[in-house]
């Protein structure tokens, strides 16, 4: 393992830290998301009106902002928050799904992104697209493949000055400097609806746990995602059995099991 902080660390400073994340994510998203933040062992709180939003940003140890659903009320609900985090010095991650596909949802990731996103992550269609580049994806789901979003995501991140996490297959995240690649998971994650919204609140939730260090965060749990779903297949008859032992898997997997069964390589 070449990171500076192995994943074993962050999983288990939350679970005794048990942070409070405060996630704006889609309809769809909402309840697999708190699902698996709470069987990591963080706290999860899904709450998105603008009356309270930015608020509620400064009692959480992270913020997740995620378009999937978007309407103008969340807009306003998004923006106080992402600017509560940066007043206040929390990490905030960046899900722009499927930014591509509307001028609404153009407009509201730029004025996202110029709040300045600790973390961004997507899959690589939408990755590819926020670098300005030719994309193939469709709605919200990827037709590109990780391998030609890289070069987007360390323009992103030198651009925005955030980590950036593409998944898909193989996964790649860097910061600019460093990179990674995550291998494992499962062909069954794309066909279970918001597991990469729901990835998006548990880098927050890991990012909480130690603020300083976002990167190595980002890495840790992209690759308990990954050990997850690799462990959860194993037994699997199909996206729906996957679905619930995917949660035990995240609630079951501790830290040699962890680090052991990474697979984290530099790219
Ligand atoms: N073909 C695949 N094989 C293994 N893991 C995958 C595959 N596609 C996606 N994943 C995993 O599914 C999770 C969600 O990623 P992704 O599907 O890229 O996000 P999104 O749902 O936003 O499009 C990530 O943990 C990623 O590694
Ligand atoms: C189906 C759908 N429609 C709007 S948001 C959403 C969920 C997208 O989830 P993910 O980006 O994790 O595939
Ligand atoms: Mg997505």
């Amino acid at each position: 393992m070449l990171l500076q902080i192995p994943p074993s660390t962050f999983l288990k400073e939350l679970r005794e830290q048990i942070p409070l994340v405060h996630c704006i994510t889609n309809y769809v998203a909402m309840d697999i998301a708190a699902n698996v933040l709470l069987a990591v062992g963080a706290s999860p709180a899904m709450v998105h009106a603008e009356e309270e939003a930015g608020e509620f940003a400064k009692l959480a140890g992270a913020i997740t902002i995620n378009i999937g659903t978007l309407s103008s009320g969340w807009l306003r609900g998004m923006e106080a928050a992402a600017i509560a985090a940066t007043q206040s010095g929390k990490p905030w991650v960046l899900d722009p799904v499927a930014h591509y596909a509307t001028a609404f949802r153009r407009d509201a990731t730029e004025l996202l992104l110029k709040l300045g996103p600790t973390i961004i992550r997507g899959n690589a269609s939408e990755i590819i697209a926020l670098a300005g580049g030719a994309f193939r994806g469709k709605g919200v789901d990827t037709g590109d493949d990780v391998e030609h979003a890289k070069h987007s995501a360390r323009l992103l991140a030198d651009r925005h000055g955030a980590v950036v996490a593409v998944t898909g297959a193989v996964d790649f995240i860097t910061d600019g400097k460093r990179a990674f690649r995550i291998e494992g998971g499962s062909v069954l994650m794309p066909r279970v609806t918001a597991l990469g919204c729901s990835l998006t609140c548990l880098v927050g939730a890991f990012a909480a746990v130690r603020p300083g260090a976002p990167f190595e965060a980002t890495v840790a749990a992209v690759a308990t995602f990954a050990v997850a779903g690799e462990l959860a297949a194993d037994k699997s008859e199909g996206p729906g059995s996957f679905s619930w032992r995917f949660l035990d898997a995240l609630g079951a997997i501790d830290g040699p099991c962890l680090d052991h069964r990474a697979r984290v390589t530099t790219a």
